[in-house]
């Protein structure tokens, strides 16, 4: 069957073999080609044509669709944003000089989680490839539930960015799903032994792209080692993971994935960084929704968000910072404290603030140009793009070294003064790079006159050779006297002599015939014939040295490339200081105080996105939490009044401190929160088969069963989803729940319609009503968005209903209905109150006469020993909440006569 195969097909098949759960994008001159079923696929997912041609190995008609190589860029991205791995085969030599078929091979298998080009990025955003090791460690003693103990790492190959960490997990995941959910990796590789876990695999891929990766990478003993030898460190003690066996699997299962995939230098990894999840506030995929803290839950954009609220970076380095900062709110006071400082000093520095924004605004993707460069992939323009990001570094250190007065500032100014060789390098690329260089580095173009003085002269041959050609051809016109002589060039023929047949008897005798046209005749000379040669030689090699030039240059630049990606880094946290102090700047926030103890104290606070959203302008409010009586906040009122909008603000202003960012209020003190836990509104999971009201349930029972006393709960709304007495029934059950969990119980905000919990402030006692008040202007429902204490009793849904549009005539009917129900409703409440009291006076009959009459039953001997008389221990027996202790003796009385 081989035999009926081309070589070039035989060179495909191999291609496949080795690589085959990739699509192979197979050059063959100037087109990417694909085969078999890899070409129906990339026909139907680019939708582009698929013919046949030739035989495959069974010697039917090959499918095949191909692209052209300049649209790579193009088509590339589309296929690996949909989760296509491509395998990119290469021409190895120069078709023209390749002795039989040329020679091929993959260079590069490009994956969701390894793409490196700009062209694969919608944004500046971050493209991790995510590595997970770990394995079952046994039952935590308190449930029995089993524990898993995982260790993960993220690589970001576009900027050299890589981080490790590793923590006990329950079997539920919860952790690992919520560092997928903040870190959004592009693609998630696993073990075979995890890869196995169908649970796993299958909440990880409700998120992102999983791949299995080979045994012999994960877990093995050297991966310590082999971590050392590519960051050629002795100990990873520095880096904070020595110990950390899972976290070591993973990072070099992230590493090596890497290295497989991209088949080139990664030495812009430079470090990898263990984190801690203990050092952050945790913000859950459903909190991280439900608050809108990156994306918004209508279209999953970043509009209305609270980062596109605080977003007014200017460098892609600094846009990244910001989202990480927001994912990661900090748990120390003292750390927030840094970042408030510089916040503060920035803000109140406005012309310091100006100048910092307006040189930022020059800085391009340092990140990604030095992850370009390292790579091998950089064109000229991206070193132009370096250098002027470079050029910006001086003036920014100089002035901050000058002004800066607080800690984080001072730092980074130092930071951006230890690298000495910052101006060598810009200054490197400004004397060797033209300013505007052509895309290719392969045609010439790119190196300034006056740098290299052989390139000039191969240079001023090909220039000279313009020159020399219209003397030549003057020279010929002359010497044959045919006017209209032309001396042309071609790719195919090289230079040539034009002659028209009309004066072909003019030629002289020493031109050698080349090439007959229709109307002309073409010749050559050996005098011509021997400039040719010079010529194109003479540019051949300039071409060839202008690259050997760049690539020296791209040398220098990558020996560099950690100074470079550190300047990169403090570029980026400056950005975000600037960013945040220009975004208090904007919207009159304020610097919150931040505490070790449970209190949050908001003055005047207003929700960041809304406020800017709402037309008769923003109403704010005060927050005040504490573990002592207002533990608890039972928020009620009308629909549409405002009570989501307010339990949101409280935790996006006590996330914003944490953050280290100015807060919408007048005044904010915030005693840390460990963890934001939601239940809002109503997401149905139909992919995962499950109910709303089970989404509920489910998304409930990880709050009860994991909030701590440091930890922030908003409930909106809980039952809901079911018949009212069973959500009522849940409702109380949870508020008591939390409210008494552990000594100090949960500090939370609920809202709800259930007015009978109110009744709860008098049985709880670090639980207080509050409701947002609205005014009844006739038929009108005027909304005051004002918090007060108390609670209220009416919904006001006919109301809203109306606002929104309902027809009047329902509208009326409701209103009927309603009056009907609250009458029955008070007959009804008449009838059980009546029936209370008979069965109250039924009881306290039976157990008076117990006592009156059998004095030794009950528990009556105690009250005796106390002193009391029979009457007198019936009367405290009798429950006071029940029954007066006037209607009691009268009871009494009554059982007395009817005894006679
Ligand atoms: N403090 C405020 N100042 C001005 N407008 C506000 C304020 N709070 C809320 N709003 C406006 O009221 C709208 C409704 O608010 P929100 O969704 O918080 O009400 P709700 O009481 O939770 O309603 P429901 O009970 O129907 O869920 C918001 O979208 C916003 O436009």
């Amino acid at each position: 069957m081989t035999e009926m195969m081309t070589p070039a097909m035989r060179q495909y098949y191999e291609a496949k073999q080795a690589y085959p759960d990739t699509l192979i994008f197979f050059r063959m001159g100037d087109f990417y080609e694909s085969f078999g079923e890899d070409a129906k696929t990339i026909a139907k997912e680019l939708e582009i044509t698929l013919t046949a041609r030739g035989k495959d190995r069974k010697g039917e008609r090959m499918p095949l669709a191909g692209i052209p190589h300049h649209a790579i860029d193009t088509y590339l991205p589309r296929l690996i944003n949909k989760g296509y791995k491509v395998a990119i085969c290469e021409q190895l030599e120069n078709p023209k000089q390749a002795k039989g078929v040329v020679k091929r091979g993959v260079v590069r298998v490009v994956t969701p989680g390894t793409a490196i080009d700009s062209s694969m990025f919608s944004d500046a955003s971050n493209n991790y490839l995510m590595a997970v090791a770990g394995r079952e460690v046994g039952k935590s003693g308190k449930s029995g539930e089993k524990e898993m103990e995982f260790g993960i790492s993220f690589l970001d190959i576009s900027t050299g960015e890589f981080l490790t960490t590793q923590f006990t997990d329950s079997e539920n995941f919860d952790k690992l799903l919520s560092e997928l959910a903040r870190m959004h990796p592009a693609e998630c590789i696993l073990p075979p032994s995890l890869y196995g876990n169908s649970e796993l695999t299958g909440r990880l891929r409700e998120q992102t792209i999983v791949q299995e990766f080979t045994p012999e990478v994960f877990g093995i003993e050297d991966a310590g080692e082999k971590l050392k030898t590519h960051f050629g460190v002795a100990t990873l003690e520095g880096m904070g993971c020595e110990k950390l066996e899972f976290a070591v699997y993973s990072a070099w299962a992230a590493l090596e994935y890497a290295k497989t995939t991209q088949m080139r230098d990664l030495s812009h990894i430079n470090t990898l960084r263990t984190y801690s999840n203990t050092e952050f506030m945790v913000l859950d995929s459903i909190t991280l929704r439900n608050l809108e803290i990156v994306k918004n839950v209508r279209d999953e954009g970043d509009e209305n968000s609270l980062y596109r609220t605080l977003n007014c970076t200017k460098t892609p380095m600094g846009n990244r910072t910001l989202k990480k900062w927001l994912l990661k709110p900090l748990l120390s006071v003292e750390k927030i404290n840094l970042r408030l400082n510089a916040v503060e000093e920035l803000a109140e520095d406005s012309l310091l603030r100006y100048d910092i924004r307006d040189w930022l605004s020059d800085v391009r993707d340092i990140e990604r140009l030095v992850g370009r460069i390292v790579y091998g992939n950089a064109s000229a323009r991206d070193l132009v793009a370096l250098k002027k990001s470079l050029d910006v570094v001086p003036p920014l250190r100089d002035s901050l070294l000058e002004k800066a007065r607080f800690e984080m500032l001072k730092e980074i100014a130092e930071g951006l003064a230890s690298f000495s060789e910052l101006e060598e390098l810009a200054e490197m690329i400004e004397i060797a790079i033209v300013d505007e260089p052509p895309i290719s580095v392969r045609e010439g173009g790119m190196i300034k006159p006056g740098y290299s003085a052989e390139l000039d002269e191969f240079r001023d041959i090909s220039s000279n050779s313009k020159q020399w050609i219209a003397a030549f051809q003057q020279k010929e016109r002359e010497r044959s006297g045919i006017k209209s002589l032309k001396v042309g060039y071609n790719k195919v023929f090289g230079y040539y002599i034009e002659v028209t047949h009309a004066n072909s008897s003019q030629v002289p005798e020493d031109y050698i015939r080349k090439q007959t046209m229709a109307n002309a005749e073409r010749f050559f000379t050996p005098e011509l014939k021997e400039k040719e040669s010079l010529i194109l030689t003479a540019n051949e090699k300039a071409v060839a040295l202008e690259y050997e030039i760049f690539a020296e240059i791209t040398r220098t630049l990558s020996a560099r490339s950690r100074e470079l990606q550190e300047t990169a880094e403090r570029i980026g946290t400056l950005d975000v200081l600037a960013s945040l102090a220009e975004a208090a700047e904007n919207n009159n926030y304020t610097r919150p105080q931040l505490t070790e103890d449970c209190k949050i104290l908001i003055r005047d606070g207003r929700h960041p996105v809304v406020e800017s959203t709402v037309s008769g302008g923003f109403v704010p409010n005060d927050t005040e939490m504490d573990c002592k009586e207002n533990q608890f906040l039972l928020v009620t009122g009308p629909n549409m009044a405002g009570k989501s909008t307010y339990m949101r603000q409280t935790a996006l202003v006590a996330i914003m401190a944490q953050v280290g960012s100015f807060v919408p209020a007048s005044y904010a003190s915030v005693g840390i929160i460990d963890q934001v836990f939601t239940r809002i509104g109503a997401f149905d999971d139909l992919a995962s088969g499950q109910s709303t009201f089970m989404v509920e349930m489910v998304e409930l029972a990880n709050i009860l069963n994991n909030a701590s006393p440091k930890s922030l709960v908003l409930l909106d709304e809980i039952g809901r989803g079911t018949s009212t007495y069973d959500g009522y029934s849940i409702a109380k059950a949870v508020v008591e729940f939390l409210h008494n969990r552990g000594k100090v119980g949960v500090r939370a905000l609920f809202a709800t319609h259930y007015h009978q919990l109110t009744a709860l402030e008098e049985k709880l006692k670090r639980l207080k009503n509050y409701h947002i008040a609205v005014k009844e202007d006739g038929h009108e429902l005027v909304f005051l968005r004002k918090i007060v204490s108390g609670a209220t009793d009416r919904s006001y849904g006919i109301h809203v209903a109306r606002l929104a549009g309902v027809p009047e005539k329902v509208i009326g009917r409701a209103n009927e209905i309603l009056k009907e129900l609250e009458r029955e409703n008070v007959l009804e409440e008449a009838e059980e109150s009546e029936n209370g009291k008979k069965r109250k006076s039924k009881a306290t009959a039976r157990y008076t006469q117990m006592l009156l009459f059998d004095p030794g039953s009950g528990s009556g001997s105690s009250e005796k020993a106390k002193g009391l008389s029979p009457v007198e221990a019936a009367l405290k027996k009798v429950n006071p909440d029940e029954m007066t202790p006037i209607e009691a003796l009268n009871k009494l009385h009554e059982l007395k006569r009817l005894l006679g």
